[in-house]
């Protein structure tokens, strides 16, 4: 079992992550996992934050010379804005003289709909949504990334996995569907502003994005996650909690304001008759045992099914924004607008490299609850005995 746990505050010294369960072996660096956060740094229609905030790594334990020794990995990502908030945010009392007219310090008392500020104050006591939305904050993102990085390079070298993700809408700018991307014609996805792998497409999300930023207004949009290479037989129908596609739902489900979530056609499947919903079934001497299309997106009866895996995840918009929207003053009652100061017009791009990194964290702890091992190669060894004596392929 793999298993994973992030901490820290938005505004905090440092976020750290810790995964456990992996076996020794995975060939990862610091260089890599900072790639990995640069790409989330990445995407248009950003905020200001992403251009002058540094996340710092530190590999801090189940990492020697390049490869992991099957111990937690742990890792810190510093950020470089800390000496700004350092009083702010302290862990220790602050003497409040050093507090006075401190903007940043300034309670906020007017919650932003559809952030988690109005429900956590509510929930856990506070009168400044500060103390909520520092953890309820999407920077803790970087820790995810930070450790899906990881969960990737072993799939890649126990399994030969390939995990891509691109847009395929934000706001009404939609990519048009025409067929399934495959490894290589997204290999250039992260040069794309909004990571669209059509051009069309790409330059009608970036003409939303700058046209909301006029407007004072945010946007949301959908990714897709792709993985390549997978072998039939990941998760189970044997029990609500083994199902693949439960566990992918809620780890995608998980990331900061993504509403819905769909396993390859998801929800346009319940339109269709079952003659055009499912994928038929066939064989070629070249491939074996094949589907003729991949409407289910890799996954059948909560396993996978030897396809490529195809889920995408529906982001809402942005819930700071610019134009702010109406709420009340906690203090008083009345009626006022919603805090804004800076936030992103769009974080889709960013979004789907979470999603990534959550979709390589689940498919990690599938792989290894299959094929099980302490060390890379007992995984490929058991992938390639389980391969070889398939009955069926
Ligand atoms: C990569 C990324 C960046 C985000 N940036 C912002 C932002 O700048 N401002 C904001 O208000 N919300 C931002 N969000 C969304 C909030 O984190 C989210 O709306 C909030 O946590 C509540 O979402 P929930 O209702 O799904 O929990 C971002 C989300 C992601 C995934
Ligand atoms: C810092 C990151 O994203 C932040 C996520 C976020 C939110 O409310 O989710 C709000 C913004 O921060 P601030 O309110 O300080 O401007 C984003 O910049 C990051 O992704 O690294």
């Amino acid at each position: 079992m793999l298993r994973w746990l992030t901490a820290g505050e938005s505004h905090g010294p440092e976020l750290v992550a810790i995964l456990e369960g992996l076996p020794a072996g995975v060939e990862v660096t610091t260089a890599a996992i900072d790639e990995a956060l640069r790409r989330r740094r990445l995407g248009y229609g950003r905020g200001a934050r992403m251009k002058f905030e540094q996340d710092q790594v530190t590999i801090s334990g189940g990492v020697r010379h390049g490869r992991t020794m099957g111990s937690p990995v742990a890792v810190r990502v510093g950020n470089t804005e800390w000496p700004k908030w350092e009083k702010v945010m302290a862990a220790d009392p602050v003497d409040p003289a050093e507090l006075e007219g401190l903007a940043r310090n300034a309670p906020r008392s007017r919650p932003r709909p559809g952030h988690a500020d109005l429900a956590g104050m509510q929930k856990y006591g506070f009168d400044d949504a500060r103390q909520v939305l520092d953890r309820a904050s999407a920077r803790e993102t970087a820790a995810r990334v930070a450790l899906g990085e990881v969960a990737r390079r072993f799939l890649k070298q126990a399994l030969g996995v390939d995990i891509v993700s691109h847009v395929t809408a934000i706001g009404g700018a939609r990519s048009p569907a025409e067929g399934l991307p495959g490894p290589g014609d997204l290999a250039g996805i992260d040069a794309d502003p909004v990571r669209c792998a059509d051009p069309d497409g790409s330059a009608a999300m970036v003409e939303v994005i700058d046209q909301a930023h006029k407007d004072g207004d945010t946007l949301g949009g959908v990714v897709e996650v792709l993985a390549f290479g997978l072998p039939p037989g990941l998760g189970s129908y044997t029990h609500w909690d083994r199902r693949l596609d439960s566990r992918l739902a809620g780890a995608l489900m998980s990331i900061q304001a993504i509403k819905g979530v769909a396993l390859g056609d998801g929800f346009e499947t319940a339109h269709r008759p079952g003659s055009r919903a499912h994928d038929e079934i066939e064989y070629t001497t070249e491939d074996g045992v094949r589907r003729v299309t991949n409407r289910a997106g890799g996954v059948e009866g909560g396993m996978t099914n030897g396809e490529i895996l195809r889920v995408s995840a529906a982001m809402k918009p942005i819930s700071t924004v610019p134009r702010a929207l109406a709420t009340i003053d906690v203090k008083t009652g009345e009626a006022a607008k919603a805090h804004h100061e800076r936030s992103d017009v769009c974080a889709v791009p960013a979004a789907g490299i979470v999603a990534e990194a959550m979709v390589a964290l689940v498919l990690a702890d599938a792989a290894l609850e299959k094929f099980g091992g302490d060390s890379v190669e007992e995984v490929a060894r058991n992938l390639s005995g389980y391969l070889s004596s398939m009955v069926i392929k």
